[in-house]
């Protein structure tokens, strides 16, 4: 077996029961080494106790998990040193200085990252010598990613990591989780409700709902699932025309052909995943879920096709 085809995670049947809510019903997934992969879903779909769930910190209802070859339950101190975490809430360090907090940090691990190599990865090198407390929001998101990754974990959890994150703080993370991936052969796994950021940083994209993973592949994979998501804008004669459809280009040449040059601003969208996030959250509510809304009326307004 290649170190590529090692699975990493491996989920079977996983249950999560709060009280008399059963909030994770069957939910089934692997990740292999080296995958970056991110999980979707709305709010309160069981992300975080899904995350929860694998890092350890929290006991499962029912089924099987098992982590880098360990079931996360029960796992020991080695086992720990493997895996990395970045929490949605912040744990406080207040009156630690951020160097000598991520320096202290590092003795607990066998391989920890050089601490003023990795203050400079995670843009804090200005704020080195501030205590903790002194930092900003976003500063002190990129120094929960730090003290996530301080010990060179082979996997490493990231919940929501960019909430919070000015656009450059945004963009100098979404690098260091390419570097760590690609260069650390780090296996990600994330979440996040930024579907563009989704798609840029994952191999594999999973959406959460209903207690169950309800699409998994790539951005490409899932938007093959929906059809008729192209949408199509045009003028003719001062008016303008919008219109789905699930043949863009048939609809562009009948449009060509019937009024020739007088069709101007032609454009084209392909689906985004943002769409198809949106469409198969939608079908699923649909087909029982409640928690989102109803799908918002198509527009009318555009030329019938011929
Ligand atoms: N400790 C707890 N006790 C009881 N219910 C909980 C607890 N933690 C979470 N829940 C409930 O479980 C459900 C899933 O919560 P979770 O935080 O896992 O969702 P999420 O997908 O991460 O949501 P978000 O996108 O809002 O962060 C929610 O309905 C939440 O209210």
């Amino acid at each position: 077996m290649t170190t590529a085809e090692r699975v990493v995670i491996d989920v079977d049947g996983l249950r999560m029961t709060y009280g008399t809510a059963e909030v994770l019903k069957d939910v089934t997934f692997r990740v292999r080494h080296g995958e970056v992969v991110c999980l979707l879903g709305p709010n309160g779909a069981g992300k975080t106790t899904t995350l929860e769930i694998l890092e350890g910190f929290r006991t499962r209802s029912a089924g099987r998990v098992e982590v880098l070859g360990t079931d996360p339950a029960h796992a020991d101190e080695p086992w720990r040193a493997r895996v990395g975490v970045v929490l949605q809430s912040w744990r406080d360090h207040g009156r630690w200085r951020v160097r000598e907090l991520l320096a202290h940090l590092a003795l607990y691990y066998p391989r920890p990252w050089d601490t003023d190599e990795l203050v400079a990865a995670v843009g804090l090198t200005a704020q080195a010598d501030k205590k903790v407390r002194m930092l900003s929001g976003g500063q002190r998101r990129r120094l929960d990613v730090a003290v996530g990754i301080v010990g060179h974990p082979e996997l490493l959890f990231l919940d929501e990591p960019t909430a919070g994150l000015d656009p450059v703080a945004r963009r100098e993370f979404h690098d260091l989780v390419a570097r760590l991936a690609d260069e650390q052969d780090t296996t990600i796994v994330l979440t996040t409700h930024d579907l563009h950021e989704a798609q840029k940083l994952a191999n594999r994209i999973m959406i959460l709902k209903g207690g169950r993973i309800i699409a998994d592949g790539t951005a490409q994979e899932l938007a093959e699932r929906i059809v008729g998501e192209d949408e199509v804008r045009w003028s003719r004669d001062g008016l303008q025309y919008h219109r789905t459809t699930s043949d863009s280009t048939k609809l562009a040449f009948d449009l060509f052909r019937q009024y020739g040059e007088s069709v101007t601003d032609l454009e084209i969208r392909k689906a985004t995943l943002e769409d198809t996030y949106l469409s198969l959250v939608r079908q699923q509510a649909d087909a029982g879920g409640a928690e989102t809304g109803a799908a918002a009326p198509a527009d009318e307004t555009g030329e019938p096709a011929r």
